[in-house]
């Protein structure tokens, strides 16, 4: 027999076949500066979303709106199939996020990490158990369970905090700029979890400067003051703009820029 749920039940249930993201017309001003100027794409599940622009282009500002921290001015948005405006809260518990500045509690051993943001993530006792031996398997840290996070290399740090925000197996992750300081090679070993993660179904949105990394992505879209003036693969970038290297097609655009910091 059909059991008739609750609206919020039925509306937190997992996201609906079709795109994990979509944005019409987003805009965020301040005062009389628009921040994000009308901005419209959509993301697919298992996407890996390239989110470029110059410092200041506005891409933090829309990201905040698409996690469900900051409320547009206008448009609609939709991620894991709710919608900015009206719930975001929901969409906080569908999500995860990762940053430079936001990340996993230095003072607390590895092990204490990941339970604790377990819990934050509403996850039982036994699963986040089950989920940490799994997650430091696969990372190969198990000797590191009781070492303190802030002894960690950079790059480690980096890799756990990603499966971190994946502990509650969210439709979508934000990485905000999630390699910055780290060498190439440990950034390409950072990327093999990013490909993981998309090939079992979740959706990557990453903002970052290192243009190694933009090239990894299935798409990417480069922000000018507010703007998006360009979505296409990388090769299609490339093409598009005459020039052999990602690096090209984004001084390229980025030069017209007024709003850079
Ligand atoms: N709360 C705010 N009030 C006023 N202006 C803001 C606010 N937040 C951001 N801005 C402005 O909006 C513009 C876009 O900022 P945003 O941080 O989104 O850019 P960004 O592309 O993420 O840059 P970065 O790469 O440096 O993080 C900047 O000019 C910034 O000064």
């Amino acid at each position: 027999m059909n059991k008739l749920h609750p609206p919020d039940v039925a509306a937190s249930r997992a996201a609906p076949a079709g795109p994990v993201i979509t944005c019409e017309l987003l805009t965020k001003r301040f005062g009389d500066f628009v921040a994000v100027n009308a901005i419209s794409f959509e993301v697919a599940a298992g996407e890996i979303f390239g989110f470029l622009g110059a410092n200041g282009a506005g891409k933090t500002t829309a990201m905040r709106m698409l996690c469900g921290l900051l409320g547009p001015t206008e448009g609609a948005a939709t991620v894991a199939g709710f919608d900015v405006f009206r719930q975001p809260e929901l969409i906080k518990q569908h999500i995860g996020y990762m940053s430079q500045k936001f990340s996993l509690y230095e003072d607390l051993t590895v092990g204490e990490n990941i339970r604790f943001y377990g819990g934050v993530y509403g996850l039982k006792g036994a699963v986040i158990r089950e989920k940490t031996t799994a997650l430091l398997q696969r990372l190969g840290l198990e000797a590191e369970r009781n070492t303190l996070v802030g002894s960690l290399p950079l790059g480690w740090k980096q890799k756990l905090a990603f499966s971190v925000a994946l502990l509650h197996e969210p439709a979508v992750i934000f990485l905000d700029e999630p390699t910055g300081g780290v060498d190439p090679i440990t950034r390409r070993q950072f990327w093999d979890l990013i490909y993981e993660a998309a090939a079992a179904g979740t959706t990557i949105f990453i903002t970052t400067h290192y243009m190694d990394e933009a090239e990894y992505c299935d798409r990417v879209s480069i922000m000018v003051d507010g703007k998006i003036e360009a979505l296409a693969s990388p090769a299609g970038l490339k093409r598009q703009f005459g020039v052999a290297t990602m690096d090209e097609v984004f001084l390229h655009l980025a030069r017209g820029a007024k709003n850079t910091e």
